[in-house]
């Protein structure tokens, strides 16, 4: 048996040893993890846990990754052969055993996306769903079989192909429950759940414009990814078609030159003063006491509700702090959501300058300059949503808010119509005038729903600013739905003064047929906005080439 002396000689004739000493086992393992193609890594000292783990891959890729993610899997062979599916703390123990045995002190993950739901429910195309959705092509409609994987309303895939929607993987071609409206519109920005309508698409592009002529770069957030083989940077106007909510949903340690962090939701806030009251709740000033800032919070009442209206509660939750990241100077920035046991609290950013529909109120209509400005602004808004497939759905004054120097957002982006389902509340309140006359016909009549409904909206909104209510103002809600839907013309009278380009904008706005009707990039070249001084990141010089 070796003495101490003669374990010592040992060890300094061999070096190896020596350092086996001195450091039994390695405190620090670098692990690296690979998720659609991008491999990202961290360093975390041992002893480290599952729930380590599960923070490293959130600060890596993003808060919402964990929820559309699997279980993650440990590569153990060097051609990743040998997976180990880690899911709890006694799983990556025995990964680090192996490991460890294996003498490595690297660990490297697979995080592979969550694979659709089963369909557990077909039913008939001609059901009017909650969203107001409807298709009268007389298939079928493909539902998931828990809400909480639709994906947040005014999304709408890119992709053509029909597949199944998952959380954050949008690619569905029909209607989705509880408000998710998804339609492909693809580079022809049309979708009809009968025929295909590219040509007349592409017949119907503006004069003044051309889609490819617009630097589409402009208005989104830059995703400058470190591995540009991963193709998922929305940057270029080739690659936007491509983009899903993922590809667009900027993650800390995917910017590199422009570092985004959403926002983050007051946890320590005083309810300041009323703001206003909507049909859904009312609006309080928030005071953030651990920041200083003042933020906008919208209370709505969930008291008494069912299972299913709380589904849908949560589905909303989620789906704002889904919406956080959306960051665009022209849209008014959600901070997150909270609900507490009879309340849903949803805190927004703080537009001192109140809305649109109040400086109507207060001041009368607006004048054919200031409603050019704002006109250009929601375009500017409508642009970078519409890139990234999404729909506001709500386009009206009372929906655009202003800030303190007098140029405005969009608000209340993605929310109202799940509040209509889950309040029930789909009547005007005091103070409020509901959505029904800023409508687009295809989404009454129920076979399209796409971007270019917002622009109808906006059309409507323009009326709304020039004369201080949208087309078919005199009507009820009901009857206005029904000349929208079968009238050739919205009915509305401009004052005298509005010049005939402005007329020319609306009109295109409110084009009846869809395919017909411009988007919201063929638009922002419009003579009408001619003069006013070109978006800063949007030269006009790029939108003319
Ligand atoms: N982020 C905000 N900053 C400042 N004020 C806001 C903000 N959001 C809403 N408000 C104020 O609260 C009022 C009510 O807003 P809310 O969104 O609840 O209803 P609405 O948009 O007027 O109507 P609807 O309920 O039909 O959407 C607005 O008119 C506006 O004055």
């Amino acid at each position: 048996m070796a003495n101490q002396s003669d374990s010592l000689a040992i060890t300094e004739a061999n070096p190896q040893l020596t350092i086996q000493r001195k450091k039994p086992q390695e405190q620090r393992k670098t692990l690296k993890f690979e998720l659609d193609g991008q491999v990202r890594a961290c360093c975390l000292s041992k002893p480290f846990t599952y729930c380590d783990l599960l923070k490293c891959i959130e600060n890596l890729f993003g808060n919402h990754t964990l929820s559309s993610i699997g279980p993650i899997q440990c590569l153990l062979s060097r051609n990743d052969a040998l997976r180990l599916p880690i899911t709890n703390d006694k799983d990556l123990k025995k990964v680090l055993t192996t490991i460890e045995k294996n003498g490595s002190n690297k660990l490297n993950f697979l995080l592979t996306r969550k694979k659709p739901h089963t369909i557990s429910r077909v039913i008939s195309i001609n059901n009017y769903d909650d969203s107001g959705s409807m298709s009268d092509d007389g298939q079928t409609i493909e539902l998931d079989d828990i809400g909480l994987d639709s994906p947040p309303p005014g999304t709408i895939t890119p992709q053509k192909s029909p597949t199944i929607t998952t959380t954050n993987t949008i690619s569905q071609t029909k209607i989705s429950k509880d408000g998710g409206l998804f339609i492909p519109e693809p580079n022809d920005d049309t979708y009809s759940s009968g025929s295909s309508s590219v040509a007349s698409r592409d017949s119907s592009r503006s004069k003044y414009n051309s889609r490819r002529h617009l630097p589409t770069t402009s208005f989104v957030r830059l995703r400058a990814s470190s591995d540009a083989s991963s193709g998922s940077g929305i940057n270029s106007s080739s690659s936007s078609s491509q983009t899903n909510l993922n590809e667009f949903l900027c993650t800390p340690c995917s910017c590199s030159s422009r570092q985004h962090k959403s926002p983050q939701t007051p946890t320590n806030w005083k309810l300041g003063r009323q703001l206003g009251q909507g049909a859904f709740g009312k609006v309080f000033v928030c005071y953030d006491v651990d920041t200083g800032s003042e933020l906008a919070i919208k209370q709505i009442s969930i008291r008494g509700l069912n299972s299913e209206t709380t589904q849908k509660v949560k589905i909303l939750e989620c789906e704002i702090n889904i919406y956080k990241q959306l960051d665009h100077e022209r849209i008014v920035r959600y901070h997150g959501a909270l609900q507490t046991d009879d309340c849903l609290q949803i805190f927004m950013e703080f537009m001192v300058g109140g809305s649109v529909r109040e400086q109507i109120l207060n001041y009368g209509a607006l004048t054919d300059q200031l409603t050019k400005k704002y006109t250009r602004q929601i375009l500017e808004g409508l642009v970078y949503l519409h890139e990234n497939y999404f729909v506001h759905r709500d386009i009206k004054c009372a929906n655009i808010l202003r800030d303190i120097s007098g140029n405005i957002k969009l608000g209340d982006f993605g929310t109202s119509r799940r509040l209509i389902a889950i309040t029930n509340q789909n009547q005007p309140n005091s103070g409020t005038i509901g959505t029904a006359h800023w409508t687009a016909p295809e989404i009454i009549r129920g076979n399209i729903f796409g971007r270019k409904a917002d622009i109808w909206s906006l059309g409507c909104t323009i009326v709304e600013m020039l004369t201080t209510g949208p087309p078919w103002q005199n009507l009820q809600p009901i009857a206005a739905i029904f000349h929208i839907a079968t009238s050739e013309k919205p009915e509305y009278k401009l004052p005298e003064n509005v010049s005939s380009l402005a007329r020319e904008f609306i009109d295109l706005c409110l084009t009846k047929d869809y395919h017909q009707r411009p988007t919201a990039l063929d638009l922002i070249c419009h003579p009408f906005l001619d003069n006013i001084r070109f978006h800063h990141h949007y030269h006009r010089s790029d939108a003319l080439q």
